[in-house]
């Protein structure tokens, strides 16, 4: 038996998962991993404990059957490192993380248009042009570093393939390189006009292949072994999913929620503030996506787990949201970091609105769940102005598990919300470019039969009591915003 192994290298947690022949999930290791938060808005990783903490998944999960490794990531995340020692020269600066907010504010008359038209992003600090900028500007003789092409820039893929194949290969795929705010989207090449404005030299960007590629041999284990997939990990679960004709769609919870919408061979331009990103490249063909990004999801979970302390594990909170009072209605505005898609705050923090003396744990818990939802609302709502017509979605994603968040999901959106089999999609579309690569699974349209319901949550709850929520909603987001 040969598996192709998917790398699945998150903002929580590094996982590594054996897909066999038919791209079932045959075994799985997982490392959490630590978040810093120096500072309001500021959140970071040390690169090393994410190289080790792949490292020890990768060699917990076995790879004496391996094929063909898989990798895919959290996006945007920034490193540098130096290319003769491979030692980052900085902390890894997060996608959630805001401190280049007002440098981004200060370009915006003269950028924000050129920059949309450009990459298809709005000019904000979650994607890395600008976090590279500050770590060339913050870190002591850096930029004469780069200047001297001493330093090279990756997302996490790029970062772990330059490691695991012994500094050979400084590469990236299309879809991450969509998420750097330096690539043109249209003519698949890095911009120079903005790499000159960020101040970055061309020498410290990766190379740019398609999401099956020969992304190199990586040397480090017992025998070589070549990485043949790679894609952002929410372009990874649009694969996984089988979103592969234009205005399917899916939506995953993990840390944050991103909901991406196959367009096809069109970069469509929203007009209602989502991205328009590449959602896979194959043989040199980039299949577009528009796509809305919600920064905090199961990571209001884990603020409940590890921030406020009023859970053990994330699962309790569906039988605290059963418990809850119905008459109480709060709302929980989880913008630990800003707020993303459809409002692009990055000023805006957190608030909980319609608190009473009644207000308790499960209350808050569940506030905390349905902020899943409603974000999700708005982003359903932009998409729907946009042109999408989709009478269903599929997710996935750690939060998907929660049947409770997806039923209420169901309700708030008025639409079915379908869950399939295996919710590791992130790791499985990762899996299944690197088998197409070489031969060993299907083309995308004999794949796609393969995806199998779990279970589909329809609309329960009476129309008019969910819009009555969407306007409470509303109203709160409105309240903060203002
Ligand atoms: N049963 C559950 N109910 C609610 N939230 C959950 C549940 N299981 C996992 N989560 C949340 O899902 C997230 C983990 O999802 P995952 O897809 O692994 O995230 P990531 O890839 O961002 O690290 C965590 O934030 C966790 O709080
Ligand atoms: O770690 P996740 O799964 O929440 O995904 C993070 C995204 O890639 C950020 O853009």
């Amino acid at each position: 038996m040969t598996y192709i192994l998917a790398i699945d290298q998150g903002t929580t947690s590094s996982r590594a998962i054996l897909f066999d022949q038919d791209l079932k999930p045959q075994a799985q290791a997982q490392q959490e991993f630590g978040q810093i938060f120096p500072k309001s808005g500021w959140v970071e990783h040390d690169p090393e404990e994410i190289w080790q903490s792949t490292l020890d998944v990768c060699t917990e999960v076995g790879l004496d059957q391996v094929a063909a490794i898989g990798i895919t990531n959290q996006r945007e995340t920034t490193v540098i490192w130096d290319r003769h020692t491979g030692h980052a020269i900085f902390n890894a600066i997060v996608w959630q993380d805001r401190r280049t907010g007002e440098y981004c504010d200060s370009l915006r008359d003269e950028w924000q248009e050129k920059i949309a038209d450009k990459t298809g992003l709005l000019l904000d600090s979650y994607f890395s042009a600008t976090k590279v900028n500050w770590i060339l500007d913050h870190v002591e003789g850096a930029r004469t570093r780069a200047d001297a092409g001493d330093l090279l820039f990756g997302t996490i893929d790029s970062f772990l393939i330059w490691r695991m194949t012994g500094g050979a290969s400084h590469v990236t795929d299309a879809t991450n390189a969509a998420r750097t705010m330096l690539y043109n989207i249209h003519d698949g090449c890095w911009d120079n006009a903005l790499l000159e404005l960020f101040g970055i030299p061309e020498s410290m960007m990766p190379q740019v292949l398609d999401s099956a590629a020969d992304f190199g041999t990586t040397t480090i284990f017992d025998r070589p072994i070549p990485i043949t997939g790679v894609a952002g990990d929410q372009q990874a679960a649009t694969v996984g999913q089988a979103c592969f004709r234009p205005g399917m769609m899916k939506s995953t919870y993990g840390t944050g929620c991103f909901a991406l919408m196959n367009t096809g061979d069109t970069p469509v331009k929203s007009n209602n503030r989502l991205l328009t990103t590449i959602a896979y490249q194959l043989n040199g063909k980039p299949t577009y996506a528009l796509e809305g990004s919600i920064f905090i999801a199961g990571a209001v979970v884990q603020w409940l787990r590890d921030g406020i302390q009023i859970i053990e594990n994330a699962a309790e909170t569906t039988d605290m949201a059963l418990a809850a009072n119905p008459e109480e209605q709060v709302y929980f505005i989880p913008a630990f970091t800003g707020l993303g898609a459809p409002y692009w705050r990055a000023d805006v923090r957190g608030a909980l609105f319609g608190l009473t003396r009644n207000t308790g744990r499960a209350e808050i818990a569940k506030a905390a769940l349905e902020s899943v939802a409603f974000q999700t609302r708005d982003l359903w709502d932009a998409m729907q102005k946009d042109g999408a017509t989709s009478a269903s979605v599929r997710v996935d994603g750690g939060m998907a598990n929660s049947d409770w968040t997806m039923q209420n999901l169901a309700d708030i959106l008025g639409v079915d919300v379908d869950r399939p089999t295996v919710t590791e999609t992130t790791a499985m579309g990762a899996a299944y470019l690197a088998g197409l690569f070489i031969g060993h699974y299907p083309e995308p349209d004999e794949f796609a039969k393969s995806w199998a319901l779990d279970r589909r949550f329809s609309p329960e709850m009476p129309a008019s009591d969910a819009a009555a929520r969407v306007a409470g909603w509303n109203d709160a987001i409105a309240r903060l915003t203002n």
